[in-house]
């Protein structure tokens, strides 16, 4: 038996809006993301991508269909159990780090720990910040750091509660190509050597290569999967989508 995908999705449907202004933003998706895989979402603007990563989250609700983070369901869950399993089982990197000014690189790590009110594991802190290569900089505040730091503690602060997925949103979209790389490199060395499961939204083939998959998703719908991606063939994946997203327009 294959083992259980981080987090998978089936018949998955959204529709924002109603009557005549109703967009339908996911028009039925069946997907699965692997644990301990680093998966790349892409597609062309508007094409569904945030809103799948939302539903995928448990940000937002399904107009229909099934997200299972696991074996939980979470259309099964209330309010109060979906912040619960956000805070816990789920983590986020953003585009723009999201880190709090005031607080050091160790504060801003430790945080989700402390929202949960859980002790910090000191020795999954240690091998974070060491594979991050952040030891030297926790006593740092954001702004004594660079773009690619910053984003290294947003790493560091999404996996520190060990959580079934990562979600990233455009993680290298306020970057630099150096850094960005850099960011990627560790993004992807976490999954390798640490066992942890990232999801990534990006509009960059370079970035997305990073990635063993690409799920590439047009007009609300899954149009392509790509294994072992190079920039090349992350491209050449996305030109086939564009007389598809064309037409459907
Ligand atoms: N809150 C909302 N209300 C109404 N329509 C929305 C809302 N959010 C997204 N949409 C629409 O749903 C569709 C899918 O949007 P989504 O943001 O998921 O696409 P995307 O692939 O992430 O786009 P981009 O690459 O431009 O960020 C788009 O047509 C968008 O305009």
């Amino acid at each position: 038996m294959s083992p259980l995908p981080a987090v998978r999705a089936t018949g998955l449907t959204k529709i924002y809006g109603r009557g005549d202004v109703a967009v339908h933003a996911l028009r039925g998706v069946d997907v699965a993301f692997d644990a301990g895989a680093f998966t790349a979402i892409m597609g062309p603007s508007g094409s569904g991508k945030s809103t799948l990563m939302h539903l995928l989250a448990g940000l937002d609700e399904p107009s229909g269909g099934r997200v299972l983070l696991g074996e939980t369901d979470l259309g099964g869950l209330d309010d109060r159990r979906l912040t619960l399993l956000r805070r816990e089982r789920v983590g986020f990197v953003f585009q723009s780090f999201n880190l709090l000014p005031m607080n050091t690189a160790e504060q801003n790590i430790t945080l989700p720990c402390e929202l949960a009110g859980r002790p910090v594991d000191r020795s999954w802190f240690g091998t974070l910040v060491d594979i991050l290569g952040l030891r030297e900089r926790l006593t740092h505040r954001p702004a004594e750091l660079s773009g690619g730091q910053q984003q290294r503690v947003a790493i560091a602060r999404a996996l520190v509660t060990r959580p079934d997925v990562v979600f990233a949103d455009e993680p290298t979209g306020n970057l630099d190509s150096a850094a960005g790389a850099e960011v990627l490199s560790f993004l992807r060395t976490c999954v390798r050597e640490l066992d942890q499961t990232v999801v990534m939204v990006t509009h960059d083939p370079t970035a997305a290569s990073y990635a063993e998959r690409v799920v590439l998703i047009a007009d609300g719908r899954l149009a392509g999967d790509i294994t072992d991606p190079t920039p090349e063939s992350v491209l050449t994946g996305l030109d086939a989508l564009r007389p598809a997203a064309a037409v459907a327009r």
